[in-house]
C-alpha cells in the first residue's frame, strides 16, 4: 500500500517546484499552491530540467507522469491529499501561519513536511490542531536529483509519522535520514554553515579566490564525500589502525589555529562585491541554465558511477538508485504484461544522454550493447524471468551477439527498441533487436542474439520450466509468421 498517492506542494519556487517534479516523475498527481504570478512558468522550467535529468538517470520504466493542478487556495490544494510539502520563504511567522492553515484543511492523517532549512519543527507545529503529523522534510537542491531528505520531528511529532515519512520518501526514490533530536539547521546545514564561514574568511583575507577554493574542494575531498562522507573517509585515513589512530594523530590539530569559523565574517559591500566579481569571472559567461545543465549531468554521472560501485552492488546514492530502479522495473514489468506480438515487440523508449556520447559526437559502442541488453531484460520480464526468478536460482544468459551499426544516434535523440523472436526451444531464445529513431522509425542498429536458460549455481544450461515456455510460446508463434529480418544471419565481412 503506497504512502503517497496524491501530494500537494504549498510554495512552488525552486525547492517547491522540484518537490513537485519528484512527485510527478514518480507517477503522483500534485496540487500546487503558490500565489506568485510566475509560479506556473518557474515550475514548468524546473519540471523540464527534471525530466531531462531523469531521461539520463535511468532506463527503468518511469510510471506515467503525475498531473499538476494549480490551486487558488491552500484549502483547495491540501484537501484529500496524502502528503503536503510546505516550501514557502524561510520566515518563522509565515511558515507557522501557512502550516496552521494546511492543518485546518488537510485530512487528519495526512503527512505534513516542511522544507525549512533550519527552523525547529516544534516552533512550526506550535499552533496546529494535529501537530503529531508534522515534521521537517529538508531536501537538497536539485530536489529531483539529490536523494537526501533530513526528517526531523518536533516535540509533538509522533514516531509513527516519522516512520511513514521515511517510507513515503523511499517511494519517490529518496533517502530519508532521521535526525535523532531537533536542532536549528539540523545536520546538513550546520556542516555547510561551518564550511561556508571558513570559506568567506579565506576569500576575505585574500588567501584564495572563489575559483581556487572551489577547485580545492572538487578535485579532492568533494569527491571523497560523495561516496563515503566524513567519518568513513577518515577511518580509511587512519590506515590499518583505523579511526582511533586517526583521532590520536589529527585530534591535537583541533586546538591549533586551523579555523576561524566561530567568528562571523562581516559581509559588507566590499566583500559582497569581491565575491560577486570573482564568481562572475569563474562562471566565464555561462548562464544559470547552462550551469544547471552541467550540474545535473555531473550528478547523474556520479550516481551512475556509484551504482556500479562495491563490485556492482551499488554504493550510497548509487545503491539507492539501483533499489529505486528495481521497484520501477517490478511495477513496469507488470504494466508490460499486455503486449502486441503481431509485430516485433516494442520494449524500450529512451533518449541518448550526455554520458553515452563519445568524442565523435554520437552514441558510443558499449551503450548500444546496454540498450540491447536492457531490451532482452524487458523480454525476460515479459515471460516471467524477473528479479524473483533470478534470485530463486535460474536465469537466461546471452551467449552470442552480432551488432550492426546502420546510422548515428546523437545527443538527446529519442529512440525505441523492438525485438523479434527468430527461434526458440526449451533452452534457447534466438532473437533480433532493432534500435530505431523515435521520429522516423529508421533503424539505427540491429543485434542478433542467442540466450540460453541456465541454472546459475551449476553454471550450466538447463531447460526452462513449463511456465516460462508457456509465456514464450504465443510470442514465438506470432513471430514465426513475420518475415525474417533483413540482416539476420549475417556474418562480419559479408558485403551489404
Ligand atoms: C552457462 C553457459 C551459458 C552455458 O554453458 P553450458 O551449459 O556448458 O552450455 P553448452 O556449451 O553445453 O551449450 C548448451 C546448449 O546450447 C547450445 N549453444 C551454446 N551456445 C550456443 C550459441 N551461441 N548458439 C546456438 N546454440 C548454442 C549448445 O550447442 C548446447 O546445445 P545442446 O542441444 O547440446 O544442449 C555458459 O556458456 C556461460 O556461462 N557463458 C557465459 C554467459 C555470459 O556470461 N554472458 C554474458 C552475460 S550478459 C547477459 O546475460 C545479458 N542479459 C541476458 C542478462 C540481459
Amino acid at each position: 500500500m503506497s504512502i503517497i498517492t496524491k501530494a500537494a506542494c504549498v510554495g512552488g519556487g525552486v525547492i517547491g517546484g522540484a518537490w513537485a517534479a519528484r512527485f510527478a516523475l514518480a507517477g503522483i498527481d500534485v496540487n500546487i499552491f503558490d500565489p506568485h504570478p510566475e509560479a506556473e512558468r518557474v515550475i514548468g522550467e524546473v519540471m523540464a530540467n527534471a525530466e531531462k535529468a531523469y531521461g539520463m538517470l535511468t532506463m527503468a520504466p518511469l510510471p506515467p507522469r503525475g498531473k499538476f493542478t494549480f490551486c487558488k487556495t491552500i484549502q483547495q490544494a491540501v484537501e484529500g491529499v496524502d502528503w503536503i510539502q510546505e516550501s514557502v520563504p524561510e520566515r518563522l511567522e509565515l511558515k507557522r501561519g501557512v502550516i496552521t492553515e494546511i492543518d485546518a484543511f488537510a485530512r487528519p492523517d495526512a503527512l505534513i513536511g516542511s522544507s525549512t532549512s533550519g527552523l525547529l519543527p516544534s516552533d512550526l507545529q506550535a499552533d496546529m490542531k494535529y501537530p503529531e503529523r508534522m515534521f521537517v522534510a529538508h531536501p537538497y537542491n536539485p530536489v529531483y536529483l539529490l536523494p537526501l531528505v533530513e526528517l526531523v520531528g518536533g516535540k509533538k511529532t509522533s514516531a509513527q509519522t516519522i516512520k511513514r515519512a521515511e517510507e513515503g520518501v523511499a517511494e519517490i526514490g529518496m533517502k530519508g535520514v532521521v535526525i535523532a533530536k531537533e536542532i536549528e539547521a539540523f545536520v546538513g546545514d550546520r556542516l555547510l554553515e561551518a564550511l561556508w564561514r571558513e570559506a568567506l574568511w579565506l576569500v576575505q583575507d585574500d588567501i584564495c579566490d572563489t575559483e581556487t577554493l572551489d577547485n580545492v574542494m572538487r578535485y579532492s575531498f568533494g569527491m571523497r564525500w560523495a561516496q563515503m562522507g566524513l567519518f568513513e573517509t577518515y577511518r580509511i585515513a587512519g590506515g590499518e589502525a583505523g579511526m582511533r589512530h586517526f583521532l590520536a594523530q589529527f585530534g591535537p590539530c583541533l586546538k591549533w589555529p586551523w579555523t576561524k569559523f566561530t567568528d562571523v565574517v562581516d559581509l559588507d559591500d566590499a566583500l559582497v562585491e569581491k565575491i560577486g566579481a570573482q564568481s562572475d569571472a569563474q562562471a566565464a559567461g555561462r548562464s544559470i541554465r547552462e550551469l544547471e545543465r552541467i550540474r545535473d549531468e555531473n550528478l547523474v554521472g556520479i550516481m551512475h558511477a556509484l551504482k556500479a560501485g562495491n563490485g556492482g552492488e551499488g554504493w550510497g546514492a548509487g545503491k539507492l538508485l539501483a533499489d529505486f530502479e528495481k521497484r520501477l522495473w517490478a511495477k513496469g514489468g507488470d504494466q508490460a504484461k499486455t503486449y502486441d506480438a503481431s509485430g516485433p515487440l516494442h520494449l524500450l523508449d529512451t533518449k541518448v544522454n550526455a554520458a553515452w556520447v563519445d568524442y565523435n559526437g554520437h552514441m558510443t559502442e558499449h551503450r548500444y550493447l546496454q540498450l540491447f541488453g536492457d531490451t532482452s531484460d524487458a523480454l525476460l520480464r515479459l515471460i516471467g524471468v524477473d528479479f524473483a526468478y533470478v534470485e530463486a536460482g535460474h536465469s537466461y544468459y546471452t551467449v552470442e551477439t552480432h551488432i550492426r551499426h546502420l546510422g548515428e544516434a546523437k545527443l538527446g535523440q529519442a529512440l525505441y527498441t523492438t525485438l523479434q523472436l527468430l527461434a526458440t526451444d526449451d533452452k534457447r531464445i534466438h532473437f533480433f533487436t532493432r534500435i530505431q529513431d523515435a521520429a522516423s522509425g529508421d533503424v539505427i542498429a540491429t543485434a542478433e542474439q542467442m540466450m540460453l536458460h541456465v541454472d546459475a549455481k551449476a553454471g550450466k544450461s538447463v531447460p526452462a520450466p513449463a511456465e516460462v515456455l508457456a509465456k514464450l510460446k504465443p510470442i514465438a508463434e506470432e513471430h514465426a509468421k513475420l518475415a525474417v529480418p533483413e540482416g539476420a544471419g549475417r556474418h562480419v565481412g559479408q558485403k551489404r
